[in-house]
C-alpha cells in the first residue's frame, strides 16, 4: 500500500482495540520467512503458531532469499552496497496506527532517538502521532521537514542552552523539566508576555527495563526528580513561582526494553498520588500524565514483547480507578515509545568478509559492527541473524557474527545459529534493526555511517546515503 493511498490520520482511531499486541494488523497473504518466529509485537496467537520476529511484510524469494517491502534482499544489497539499514515503510505506518487504535485519547509521541530521518518525520506525522526529541538537532530536523512544534515535547537531562533557545524559538508544545537548575534559566528565556507549557519529570521509584544501564525508574540514575527525596515536590513548587513557565503535567519514564505491564501500573499510582498532593499542597489539578515509553520487543525468537492491548487496557483501567478514588478527574494521557515503533521495522544487511576457526569458536566476520550497532557490546543483547541469497544444505551451527572494528568486544550476534559452510561473500540480515542501531551509530576506525533504505509496494528508495569517506574528510579542517 502507498502512502499516498492511505486513510487520513486518526481514520482508524474509533475502531476497537486490536486483538494483537504491537503487531500491524495482517495485510498480504505473504508465509512468514523459513526459519522464523515469533513476532517482535509479541501478539497472542493461538498455540503453537509460528510468529516472526520479520516486518509483516518479509516473505522469501524462490529457495534462499527474503523479499521485505515487495523487495528481495539481495537486490538491495547489490543495488545499495553492504552494509545497508532497510526500513519498510508500512511496518512503521501500521505499528503507528496500532499505537492509535489501542491509546484512544492519548496523545502517542513517537520518541525520536530511536531513529530519525526526514523521512520517518513524514510517516509519523501522517499518521498523527506526536514527536518526543530530545536536542536541538532533533527538533530542527523535525520542524524543519514541516513537523508542527506544537506536537512536539523535548526531554534532556541536561539541555544546552541552544536547545531551549531552540525550542523556544520554534514554540515547541512541551518542555519536559528535568532538574532544578534548569526551571529558572527557562523561565529567563520565554519572552515575555508568554508562557511555555511544560511537565516535571519525576522518579517513582520503580525499577523496570532490559538492562541496568537503561533503567531510569529508579533514584540511582542521573534522570528525572525524586518523589522519595522530596526533589520532584520541590520542583513543582519552583516551576509554580515561575509566572512564565506553565505547569500542564507529570512525566515519568521507567527504563526502556520493558516486557510487562506491570512496572507502569505500579508508575500510575505513585503518580496519581504525586497529583493528590499537588492539588492538596496547591490547589491545582494537573491535566496532563505523561507515561513515557520503554515498551519492549523480542530480538530473537522466543523472547518476551509488551503486549500493548493489555497496556492500554489495563493503564486506562488503573488510571479510571486511581483518580475515581483520589478525586481527581482523569489526566490527558501521553506516551512515548520509540523502539516499538521503529525497531521492528528495519533490516540490516551485512556482507561476509572472512570465517575464522579457533578451537572454541567460529568468528563470522562482517562489513559492519559496532560503529553501526553498539547495543551488544553495551548491553550484551543478542540477534538472529540469517544467511540469505544462497541455498545451504549445512546444518546449522554456532557462530560469532562479529564486526570489522578494532575491538575484541565488537560483538553483532553471539551465539548465532548459521549454516556449518558460511563463507565469505555471503549476505547476512538481521531482523530488528530499525531502533538505536544508526541513531546511536559512531564514527569509529571512520568507515563511514551506512545508508538507509525505505522499502514499501515493491519499490526501495534511499532515505539517506552512505557516509562517505569525502564527508568525513570534509568535516577535518586540518592545521
Ligand atoms: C523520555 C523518554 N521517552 C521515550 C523513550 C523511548 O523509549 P523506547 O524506545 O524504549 O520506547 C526514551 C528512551 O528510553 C526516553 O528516554
Ligand atoms: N539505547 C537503548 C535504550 C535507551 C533508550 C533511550 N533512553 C537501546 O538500544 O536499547
Amino acid at each position: 500500500m502507498s502512502h499516498r493511498t492511505l486513510p487520513p490520520a486518526g481514520h482508524e482511531a474509533a475502531a476497537p482495540p486490536p486483538a494483537t499486541a504491537l503487531a500491524p494488523p495482517p495485510r498480504t497473504a505473504a508465509r512468514p520467512p523459513s526459519g522464523s518466529e515469533p513476532r517482535s509485537g509479541g501478539e497472542p496467537r493461538s498455540g503453537s503458531e509460528p510468529r516472526s520476529i520479520w516486518p509483516a511484510s518479509a516473505a522469501p524469494v524462490g529457495q534462499d532469499d527474503l523479499a521485505v517491502g515487495g523487495v528481495p534482499l539481495t537486490e538491495l544489497a547489490d543495488r545499495f552496497g553492504t552494509p545497508a539499514y532497510v526500513l519498510d515503510e508500512d511496518e512503521v505506518r501500521h505499528r503507528c496506527r496500532a499505537y492509535l487504535r489501542t491509546f484512544p485519547d492519548t496523545e502517542v509521541y513517537y520518541a525520536a532517538k530511536a531513529f530519525l530521518c526526514r523521512a520517518m518525520v513524514h510517516w509519523v506525522q501522517e499518521e498523527g502521532l506526536g514527536l518526543d526529541v530530545c536536542s536541538a538537532g532533533e527538533l530542527e530536523l523535525a520542524v524543519t521537514t514541516g513537523f508542527p512544534p506544537e506536537r512536539i515535547v523535548l526531554h534532556g537531562n541536561a539541555k544546552s542552552p541552544a536547545d531551549l533557545r531552540t525550542a523556544l524559538r520554534l514554540g515547541v508544545g512541551r518542555i519536559v523539566i528535568d532538574s532544578t537548575s534548569e526551571i529558572a534559566r527557562l523561565a529567563v528565556a520565554v519572552p515575555a508576555g508568554s508562557r511555555q507549557k511544560v511537565l516535571v519529570r519525576v522518579v517513582p521509584g520503580i525499577a523496570a527495563g532490559g538492562h541496568a544501564k537503561i533503567r531510569t525508574g529508579t533514584d540511582d540514575q542521573k534522570f528525572g526528580l525524586s518523589i522519595a527525596d522530596g526533589s520532584a515536590q520541590h520542583a513543582i513548587a519552583r516551576v509554580l513561582s515561575q509566572p512564565r513557565l506553565e505547569l500542564v503535567g507529570l512525566h515519568c519514564h521507567l527504563g526502556s526494553q520493558i516486557t510487562t505491564v506491570k512496572p507502569y501500573l505500579s508508575a500510575v499510582r505513585r503518580l496519581i498520588g504525586l497529583l493528590a498532593r499537588i492539588r492538596e499542597h496547591h490547589g491545582i489539578t494537573l491535566p496532563e500524565l505523561d507515561l513515557g515509553g520503554g515498551h519492549g520487543v523480542a530480538y530473537r525468537p522466543g523472547e518476551p514483547a509488551l503486549d500493548l492491548a493489555s497496556l492500554g487496557t489495563k493503564i486506562r483501567a488503573e488510571l479510571a480507578g486511581g483518580c475515581a478514588a483520589a478525586g481527581l478527574p482523569v489526566p490527558r494521557l501521553a506516551i512515548e515509545p520509540g523502539r516499538a515503533i521503529a525497531g521492528p521495522a528495519g533490516v540490516v544487511l551485512y556482507r561476509v568478509l572472512s570465517v575464522k576457526r579457533t578451537g572454541a569458536h567460529t568468528f563470522v566476520a562482517v562489513d559492519g559492527g559496532m560503529s553501526d550497532n553498539p547495543r551488544p557490546a553495551l548491553y550484551g543483547v543478542r540477534y538472529a541473524p540469517r544467511l540469505v541469497g544462497r541455498a545451504s544444505a549445512a546444518a546449522p551451527e554456532p557462530v560469532t557474527v562479529v564486526g570489522r572494528h578494532c575491538e575484541a568486544g565488537d560483538v553483532l550476534a553471539a551465539d548465532a545459529q548459521l549454516p556449518g559452510d558460511i563463507r565469505p561473500g555471503d549476505l547476512l540480515a538481521v531482523p530488528v534493526a530499525g531502533a538505536y542501531h544508526l541513531s546511536m551509530a559512531s564514527g569509529y576506525n571512520l568507515v563511514g555511517r551506512p545508508p538507509v533504505i525505505a522499502v514499501t509496494d515493491g519499490h526501495a528508495r534511499l532515505l539517506v546515503r552512505r557516509e562517505s569517506l569525502a564527508d568525513i574528510q570534509e568535516r577535518d579542517i586540518g592545521l
